[in-house]
C-alpha cells in the first residue's frame, strides 16, 4: 500500500516496492502476459515520446544542430544511408571549418551544447545521483525517496538548482555530501544554501568554472553612476556593481584578504567624478600612509600622521554632514551631487584602529560619536562611510549594524561571517572562511536592502604603479588641511 508522496521525489528503480508486490499478488500467467505487453508499449511511448522532445528542443536550443537533424533526416529519407553519411561528413568537416576560422561563434555554439547536455544530466541522473551519495530516505511504503529537483537555471559558469527537500533530509546533510555531487557532475565546487523564497527549498549552486581565479581587466570608466559603481566581478561573470549613494559600506577581511584591493577598486571606479569635482574623498588612514600614501592626490582630505589628526579629519567630516544635514532639512530627502555640492567618501582604512585601539581614551570616544554622526546622519546628505575591519569582534566594531552594505572576505570562522555579514548569512552561502587565501580580493557581498542571497565576488586588483598613476591622472581639484582638533574648552589644538 503506497500512500501519496507530497515532498521529493520517488526513485525510479523501486525494488523494494516491486518486490512486495511480486510476494504479495503473485499475478496470473494471462494477467502476466498481457501486464508485460502493455508495460513494454507504456515503456515505448514513453521514450518515444521523450526522445522526440529532445531532439525537437535541441534543435531550437542548438540552431546549428537543429539544421543538421533537419538535412541529415532529408538525406537518410530521400538517398538512404550514404547520403547521410555524406551529409555527416560535410558537417564534421564544416564543423573543423567553423571552429578554426571563427571561433568566437563557435564558442557560444559550444556553450549552448554545453549547457543543454548539463540540463539533460541533471534531470535524468538526479535520482541515481542521490542515492549513490547517500542523499535518500525511505518512507513508510518502502519506497526510496530523494530530495525533488525543482528548477533548473544553467549559467555560464555556475548552475543553481531549486531543489524540493523530502523527509529526513536536511540541508546539511546535502551540503555534507557536496563534494561527492561535483565529482559526479564534473564541477569545481557545489554550494548548498537556504532558498531565498521558500522553506524546505535548498539552492544547489554547481560551479563549473571560476572567472574569479582570474584577475579582472582594468577598466577606467568616464562616466561615474554612484548607484552603479563597478568594482569587479561576480562569480556568475557578470560585473559586480555597487549602489553607494547614501549607502555605507563595510570591508571586513584577515590580514592580507584583499581590503586595500576594494578600496582601490572604488577609488578607480570614482577617479573621473574625483577629477571632475563633485566627488570628494577623506581618506583616514590610521597606518601612517602606508596605504592611502601611495595616491594622495585622489583625496580632498588626508590624515595619516597621528591619532589626534585621524580623529579631527573624522570630526570635521561629521561637522561637515552635521551642517549639509542642516540646511537641506525639508528641501531634499536624499542629496543629488553637483560641483558645489560634492558628495564626501569617507575612507576608513582600519576602523579599530579608532575606534579600539587608540590608547588616549577620550580621543576614542570622540572618534565613535564623529563616527556614529556620520553613519546615522551621513547617508540623506550625501556622505558615505567606508570603513575597512580586520577583526570584526563585537568590542571592536559596534556600529557596523549602520553599514548598508558589507563585504566579507577571507575570514577565520563562521562566527565571524555571522559577525559581519549577519546572521544567517552562512547559511545563505557566505562561506568566508572558506575563502583560499591564495586568491586575495575574493569575497562575499550582503546588501541590507535588497533581500538576496550573499553574492560572490572579486574586487579589481590595482597595483601601486596604477594607483599612482590614478592619482596624477584623475587628482582632486581640491585640497583642504585638517582642522586644528577642538578642545573640550572650545580652543583648538594642533591636529600634528
Ligand atoms: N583583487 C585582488 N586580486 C589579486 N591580488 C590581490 C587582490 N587583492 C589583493 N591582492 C594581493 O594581496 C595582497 C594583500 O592585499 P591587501 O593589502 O589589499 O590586503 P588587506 O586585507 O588590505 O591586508 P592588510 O589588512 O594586512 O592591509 C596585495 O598586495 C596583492 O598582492
Amino acid at each position: 500500500m503506497s500512500g501519496t508522496l507530497f515532498r521529493g521525489q520517488a526513485i525510479r528503480r523501486h525494488a523494494d516496492v516491486q518486490r512486495t508486490q511480486i510476494i504479495h499478488e503473485p499475478p496470473t500467467l494471462s494477467g502476466r502476459v498481457l501486464t508485460g505487453a502493455l508495460r513494454r508499449a507504456l515503456w515505448a511511448l514513453r521514450w518515444g515520446t521523450w526522445a522526440t522532445v529532445m531532439v525537437l528542443w535541441a534543435a531550437v536550443y542548438i540552431p546549428p544542430a537543429g539544421l543538421f537533424t533537419v538535412v541529415a533526416a532529408l538525406a537518410l529519407v530521400l538517398g538512404g544511408w550514404w547520403a547521410l553519411a555524406l551529409v555527416s561528413s560535410l558537417a564534421g568537416a564544416g564543423v573543423w571549418l567553423w571552429s578554426r576560422r571563427w571561433p568566437r561563434t563557435w564558442r557560444w555554439v559550444e556553450s549552448r551544447g554545453r549547457r543543454f547536455w548539463r540540463r539533460i544530466r541533471y534531470r535524468f541522473t538526479w535520482d541515481d545521483v542521490l542515492a549513490a551519495s547517500g542523499i535518500k530516505a525511505t518512507d513508510a511504503a518502502h519506497r526510496i525517496v530523494v530530495p525533488r529537483l525543482l528548477w533548473v537555471r544553467l549559467g555560464d559558469h555556475v548552475d543553481e538548482l531549486s531543489v524540493q527537500l523530502c523527509p529526513g533530509i536536511t540541508p546539511d546533510r546535502l551540503a555534507e555530501q557536496a563534494d561527492a555531487l561535483a565529482c559526479e557532475w564534473c564541477a569545481l565546487e557545489v554550494r548548498v544554501t537556504r532558498h531565498p523564497r521558500a522553506a524546505g527549498w535548498v539552492l544547489l549552486r554547481v560551479v563549473y568554472t571560476d572567472p574569479l581565479a582570474d584577475q579582472p581587466a582594468d577598466s577606467t570608466r568616464d562616466q561615474v553612476d554612484l548607484g552603479r559603481l563597478t568594482l569587479g566581478r561576480r562569480e556568475d561573470g557578470r560585473p559586480w556593481t555597487l549602489r553607494l549613494l547614501g549607502r555605507h559600506l563595510l570591508i571586513a577581511g584577515s590580514s592580507g584578504a584583499g581590503k586595500g584591493s576594494v578600496v582601490t577598486a572604488l577609488l578607480w571606479a570614482l577617479a573621473p567624478a574625483i577629477r571632475d569635482g563633485w566627488v570628494r574623498v577623506i581618506g583616514i588612514d590610521p597606518k601612517g600612509g602606508m596605504e592611502f600614501g601611495m595616491y594622495p592626490g585622489l583625496f580632498h582630505m588626508l590624515a595619516m600622521d597621528s591619532e589626534a589628526e585621524l580623529v579631527a579629519a573624522l570630526e570635521a567630516a561629521a561637522a561637515l554632514a552635521a551642517g549639509r544635514c542642516e540646511a537641506l532639512r525639508g528641501r531634499t530627502r536624499l542629496h543629488r551631487p553637483t560641483v558645489d555640492e560634492p558628495h564626501y567618501f569617507v575612507i576608513v582604512d582600519e576602523v579599530a584602529s579608532l575606534t579600539a585601539y587608540i590608547t588616549d581614551r577620550a580621543l576614542k570616544d570622540r572618534a565613535k560619536a564623529a563616527l556614529a554622526v556620520l553613519l546615522t546622519k551621513g547617508r540623506a546628505p550625501g556622505f558615505s562611510v567606508v570603513g575597512c575591519v580586520q577583526d570584526p569582534r563585537k568590542e571592536v566594531l559596534d556600529l557596523r549594524n549602520l553599514f548598508t552594505v558589507k563585504v566579507g572576505l577571507r575570514l577565520d570562522s563562521d562566527t565571524e561571517v555571522a559577525m559581519v555579514l549577519g546572521d544567517n548569512a552562512h547559511d545563505r552561502g557566505a562561506h568566508c572562511e572558506q575563502i583560499n587565501s591564495l586568491t586575495p580580493g575574493i569575497g562575499y557581498v550582503v546588501d541590507d536592502e535588497d533581500r538576496r542571497d550573499p553574492v560572490k565576488v572579486r574586487a579589481e586588483y590595482h597595483d601601486d604603479a596604477e594607483m599612482s598613476w590614478l592619482s596624477a591622472t584623475y587628482p582632486s581639484p581640491t585640497h583642504e588641511d585638517i582642522p586644528a582638533l577642538a578642545t573640550k574648552a572650545g580652543k583648538r589644538r594642533d591636529a600634528s
